[in-house]
């Protein structure tokens, strides 16, 4: 019989030991984005490709760090949490795209999460929705540090997470579209920065399995700035948030490394 729980030998969906996974993992949840994580790592390999789970681990200034993608949406991403801090990671920074929803936020901009909305399904399975979907606040402060330091442009604030992509870009064909739209016009009423899809899920997680989560997302269009009849530039090279998140590993590690962590 399969032991789907802490502490089996190889991970049921990522297929990782616990020997295959560094103390920090970069998760973006497309797993062709993987390789092109692993080679800022020193020394990358392919330690698992299982389903949508891909994970490579190298070295960062010495420290094992891990990629492994999510798939899309909070239920993958859910389980290949669980999975990596069954692992032992404790330290996760999700590496995604997103969609503007301020119109000072445009394609190519990145987004730095301080906290999510939790319109998807996943994290009600964890959590009453009275508990709040926010980053851990070492990961976001190194992020904006590592942001600044690129001299790359972003802003940080809350993202809408929600399981239908569609449902985003398309409310007014979906039988409930009138609920997405007026949900949709109160986010961006209380200033909203992006939507995406797996944050609030692992911000929750997190916070049950007791672990630090961040995420930073390059905004690929802004459909609020098309509606206004604004240039809306598309972006799809998620080069420059990769980059943020390598660094604000190195800042993590060099603080734990002060602290003789
Ligand atoms: O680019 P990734 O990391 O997949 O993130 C975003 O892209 C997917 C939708 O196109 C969703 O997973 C969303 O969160
Ligand atoms: O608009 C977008 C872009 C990326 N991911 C999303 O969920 N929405």
């Amino acid at each position: 019989m399969v032991d789907y729980t802490e502490g089996a030998g190889i991970q049921y969906h990522i297929g990782t030991k616990k020997e295959d996974v560094g103390k920090y993992v970069i998760l973006p949840g497309d797993p062709k984005r993987c390789q092109k994580i692993a080679q800022y790592f020193d020394a990358p390999v392919l330690v698992a490709d299982s389903r949508e789970f891909v994970t490579y681990t190298g070295t960062l200034d010495g420290v094992r760090v891990s990629v492994t993608s999510t798939g899309i949406g909070g239920a993958s991403a859910s389980i290949a949490l669980e999975e990596l801090c069954n692992c032992g990671a404790d330290t996760f920074i999700r590496v995604g795209t997103c969609g503007g929803m301020q119109t000072e936020v445009c394609g190519g901009d990145l987004v730095i999460a301080t906290g999510a909305i939790r319109m998807e399904g996943t994290s009600k399975e964890y959590a009453p929705i009275e508990y709040p979907a926010i980053s851990d606040l070492e990961v976001t402060n190194a992020l904006v540090s590592a942001a600044k330091k690129g001299g790359i442009s972003y802003h940080t604030g809350v993202v809408q997470c929600k399981d239908s992509f569609y449902g985003q870009h398309q409310p007014e064909k979906h039988p409930v579209g009138y609920e997405l739209l007026e949900k949709w016009n109160a986010w961006l009423r209380m200033g909203c920065m992006a939507s995406e899809m797996e944050s609030a899920a692992l911000f929750i997680v997190g916070a049950y399995r007791r672990v630090k989560v961040g995420s930073v997302f390059l905004v690929v269009a802004n459909q609020e700035r098309e509606k206004q009849g604004l240039p809306n530039k598309q972006v799809h090279d998620t080069d420059s948030a990769i980059k943020v998140a390598v660094q604000a590993i190195r800042e993590l590690i060099w603080e734990e490394k002060q602290k003789g962590v």
